[in-house]
């Protein structure tokens, strides 16, 4: 359902700063697929995420979806099929506004309606049984301002709000890598629920190895741009963070003191 084919950015271009950011790189997603994306700093990981929700668009390659192409089409065209979570739990979010006023504006996007005056009761209801299956206790919080929650408490009101729609792709950036452990836990609890619950295809990057093992059904890991190892769902189960370590020296000849040079 989502083709990359033959994806090229390029920043800077001929200019002594000039990056090849995506090299070449080719992937495509099947229904339901969830993907977990591995790599070093400034492999490409979160440029691959800007290029297929539109933030950027690429130089070279094609973007199809659903069989149509996207290539060009601008980032607020595709949020009604895009849900995103980044890293930064004060992202994604209006922090001024209260946490149902967040829930009607990610559901006006998909709806075509703006925020309208207020919040039906009807709604509340709906608002209040999607947060009480995320099991963070938001449920009776309908009011209160988003600017006030937790880190965690945000991240689990951005999933829901990425994913209450139902998006033909969600794409999450690290979206645990700020939480403490506990924390981080849960939200990874919840986005596996929701993932399976949907059936929705997913691409998550991750600098937690185990967590890249433990989730979706397929991995990738990226260098310099390019896709340098892709392990399938059977392949997947049967790696161990040392694999994974042996796998990227293979591919780059590089040798690393710990997962950390890769971690991190
Ligand atoms: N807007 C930009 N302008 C110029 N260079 C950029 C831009 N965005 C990314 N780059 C460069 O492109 C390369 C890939 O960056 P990207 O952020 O995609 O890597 P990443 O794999 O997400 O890294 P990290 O794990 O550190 O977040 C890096 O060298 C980065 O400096």
């Amino acid at each position: 359902m989502l083709q990359l084919q033959q994806i090229e950015k390029v920043f800077y271009e001929g200019t002594p700063d000039e990056k090849t950011a995506i090299n070449g790189l080719s992937l495509t997603l099947e229904e339901g697929d969830f993907v977990t994306v591995i790599g070093s700093n400034g492999a490409g990981k979160s440029t691959l995420l800007n290029i297929i929700s539109g933030v950027l668009f690429p130089d070279q390659g094609l973007i199809a979806v659903d069989d149509k192409n996207v290539t060009f089409l601008p980032e607020h065209k595709r949020s009604n099929w895009i849900g995103r979570v980044f890293q930064d739990p004060m992202a994604g979010t209006a922090p001024n506004m209260s946490i149902e006023e967040n829930l009607a504006l990610a559901l006006g996007r998909v709806e075509r309606r703006g925020l309208r005056k207020g919040v039906s009761s009807k709604r509340k209801k709906q608002f209040k049984e999607w947060l009480s299956s995320f099991n963070v206790k938001l449920e009776d919080r309908l009011n209160t301002r988003v600017g006030l929650l937790s880190g965690g408490e945000r991240q689990a009101l951005s999933l829901l709000m990425a994913t209450f729609t139902e998006p033909r792709i969600l794409l999450l950036d690290e979206h645990t890598a700020a939480l403490d452990p506990a924390r981080a836990e849960h939200i990874t609890n919840i986005t596996n629920d929701v993932v399976s619950k949907h059936n929705l295809t997913t691409l998550m990057v991750t600098h937690d190895m185990e967590q890249a093992l433990s989730m979706g059904n397929r991995l990738i890991m990226m260098d310099d741009g390019e896709i340098i190892f892709h392990a399938n769902k059977e392949e997947k189960d049967q790696l161990t963070v040392e694999d994974l370590m042996n796998e990227f020296q293979k591919a780059k000849g590089k040798t690393m003191a710990n997962d950390k040079a890769l971690l991190k």
